[in-house]
């Protein structure tokens, strides 16, 4: 298990922009400590993928950006994603390979790879990391002929495979059933548990981040309103403020909260 200390994630006064547009003026989060799923939740627009670009060293930014006392600024690119691993948004390309040969080519590509030895234990490492996501099915499928949902799962365990110390995931769910949205947020809450990692994960479904994440983060216009736990970020105000949507959150008899939506603000 990783130290909550020595691996937690910090973002001080981030700043991002595209050209001379800035998105994110002075933003600093929380510490985000190994073991939590933070959701990143937010109007569209507000910043989220932004966000998550910049701390995943992939768009360029000012401010802090430290995985216990290592200075990310100070690594290459791929010492970064090596440690900070990022699913975008898009799907993977249609390319013509095997779901598992792109999850192998992940591993290999990564230092986990390396751990995972000689190419049998990296192809067994595959096939467990599908096995874990319940896609075991679709290893022997052509990238290019799964359907939407199913090639994001498969972005998911090219993400997961890498062993990461910090998961970064783009709207993971954005393409998928009810029952893998639950699955793989239970997934990621699970190995963020067991390994000890940093999840951060960008969800519009305000029920899903409040059933599986530690802690919200709220984005409005490129600013931090409202981060804490789900009771504590996603209240009426919040969201009125936030969405412009008048909304009623009340506790469910298990105990979750429900985000009730009545319309329009
Ligand atoms: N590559 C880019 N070049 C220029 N502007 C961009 C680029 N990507 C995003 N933006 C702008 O940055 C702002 C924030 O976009 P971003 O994608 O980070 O928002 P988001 O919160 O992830 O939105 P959504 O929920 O719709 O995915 C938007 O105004 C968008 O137009």
């Amino acid at each position: 298990m990783r130290d909550r200390v020595e691996d937690a994630f910090h973002v001080g006064q981030l700043a991002v922009g595209y050209g001379r547009r800035t998105i994110i003026r002075d933003l600093s989060l929380p510490t985000l400590v190994p073991g939590e799923v933070t959701a990143l939740v937010g109007p569209n627009g507000a910043g989220k993928s932004t966000l998550l670009r910049a701390m995943a060293g992939l768009i360029r930014s000012t401010g802090s950006l430290r995985l216990g006392a290592q200075d990310l600024r100070k690594l290459s690119l791929s010492e970064h994603a090596s440690r900070v691993t990022y699913m975008p948004q898009t799907l993977p390309q249609r390319v013509a390979l095997t779901a598992i040969e792109t999850v192998i080519a992940a591993l290999k590509a990564s230092p986990a790879g390396g751990r995972a030895g000689a190419g049998s234990q990296i192809h067994a490492v595959a096939c467990a990391t599908l096995s874990r996501l319940g896609i075991e099915h679709l290893a022997m499928e052509a990238l290019d002929q799964l359907s939407g949902g199913q090639r994001q799962m498969v972005s998911l365990a090219q993400a997961l495979v890498r062993e990461p110390q910090v998961l970064l995931l783009d709207e993971p769910t954005s393409a998928l059933d009810l029952r893998y949205q639950h699955l793989v947020m239970k997934l990621v809450r699970d190995l963020a548990r067991e390994r000890g990692i940093v999840a951060v994960v960008v969800l519009h479904d305000l029920n899903l981040a409040a059933g599986w994440a530690d802690r919200i983060a709220m984005l409005s216009r490129g600013e931090l309103a409202a981060f804490g736990t789900p009771a504590e970020a996603i209240n009426a105000a919040h969201l009125a403020a936030v969405y412009g949507v008048s909304a009623r959150v009340e506790q469910c008899s298990r105990g979750s909260l429900q985000v009730m939506v009545d319309g329009p603000a």
